[in-house]
C-alpha cells in the first residue's frame, strides 16, 4: 500500500443492498486529503447510500472502508467521528433555538464529549478555551459574525447552510461528507458556499467528498470526480474529462455540461 492510500477516505469494492435491490454494486474510490473529491450522478445512483456507509449509518454488504488507513467498516459513527470524519446532511439538523454561535460551538463540544454527554455539562477549562477559539475562527470564516447572537431557527437557508458547514468545521475534522450543501441555496450563496470550502480545504489540508447535484458547484470546486449509475462507477476524471465523456453526458449531464 503507498503512503497516499493512508491519506483520506477510501473505500473498495462497496456493496450494499436493500432486499433485492443492489443499490450501490462493488464500488471503490479514494478521498484524499488536501482535495475536494465530487460523487455525482442521476437520483437513485446511490450517492447517499455510499455518504451513509462512509459515515457508519449503514452496514455494507460487502467491500471497506479505510480512514487514514485503518479499516472503519465495522466501527459506527461516533467512532468514525473520533477518527476525524465529519459529515453534513442535506436535511440540516440545527438547533432552532440555540444561537448561531452555540450551534457553532456544539460541533467541538460534541467531539470532545465523545460519547459521554456529562463531559459537556462540565467542560473542562482547557476545553472550553479551545471551544472558543474554534467559534471564533468559524464565525469569521463563514462571515457569520453579525449573526452569532440570533436563534439558528431565524436565519435564512443560505445562512442556515453556512452554519451548518461551520458547525462541521468547528470540529476540526480531517475528511469531511458534505451531502448536497447547496440544496435551496442561490447562485450567489452557492458560489459563496464554495470560496469558503476551498479556502478551508487550502489552510487546513483536509480532505472534502462532496455529494452535490449543482453541476456550477461541482465543475469549479472539485479536483476530481467520480460518476456513479445504477450504483455503478461509471466515470472518473477532472472536470475537464467528465465535461467531455459522452458516457457521462449520456447517463447524467446532457446539456448541462455542454
Ligand atoms: N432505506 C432504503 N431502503 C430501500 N431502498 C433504498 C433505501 N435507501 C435508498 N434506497 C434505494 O437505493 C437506491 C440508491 O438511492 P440513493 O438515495 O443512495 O441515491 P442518490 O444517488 O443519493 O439519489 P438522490 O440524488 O435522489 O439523493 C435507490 O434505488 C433507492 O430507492
Amino acid at each position: 500500500m503507498t503512503s497516499s492510500e493512508h491519506d483520506g477516505l477510501r473505500v473498495d469494492g462497496l456493496t450494499i443492498a436493500f432486499g433485492g435491490n443492489t443499490a450501490v454494486d462493488g464500488l471503490s474510490f479514494a478521498a484524499p486529503r488536501g482535495r475536494i473529491t465530487g460523487l455525482i450522478g442521476p437520483n437513485g445512483a446511490g450517492k447517499t447510500t455510499t455518504f451513509n456507509a462512509c459515515s457508519g449509518l449503514l452496514r455494507p454488504s460487502a467491500g471497506s472502508v479505510r480512514l487514514f488507513g485503518t479499516d472503519i467498516t465495522g466501527r459506527g459513527p461516533a467512532a468514525r467521528a473520533q477518527h476525524g470524519l465529519g459529515r453534513t446532511f442535506q436535511r440540516m439538523d440545527l438547533f432552532d433555538s440555540l444561537t448561531v454561535e452555540q450551534n457553532i460551538a456544539l460541533g467541538l463540544e460534541a467531539r470532545l464529549a465523545r460519547s459521554n454527554p456529562l463531559k459537556q455539562l462540565r467542560c473542562p477549562r482547557r476545553d472550553r478555551t479551545s471551544v472558543r477559539a474554534a467559534t471564533e475562527a468559524v464565525l469569521e470564516l463563514c462571515d457569520l459574525g453579525p449573526h452569532r447572537g440570533d436563534p439558528a431557527g431565524s436565519l435564512s437557508t443560505g445562512q442556515r447552510r453556512l452554519v451548518d458547514l461551520g458547525r462541521v468545521l468547528a470540529g476540526g475534522f480531517d475528511m469531511l461528507l458534505l451531502d448536497e450543501p447547496s440544496s435551496g441555496l442561490d447562485s450567489a450563496e452557492t458560489r459563496r458556499f464554495g470560496r469558503i470550502v476551498t479556502r478551508v480545504v487550502a489552510d487546513s489540508g483536509c480532505g472534502v467528498l462532496l455529494v452535490e447535484h449543482d453541476m456550477s458547484l461541482v465543475m469549479s470546486i472539485c479536483e476530481h470526480l467520480y460518476v456513479l449509475d445504477f450504483g455503478k462507477m461509471i466515470f472518473e476524471g477532472d472536470p475537464a474529462d467528465v465535461r467531455a465523456s459522452d458516457a457521462v453526458r449520456a447517463a447524467y449531464l446532457g446539456s448541462e455540461a455542454a
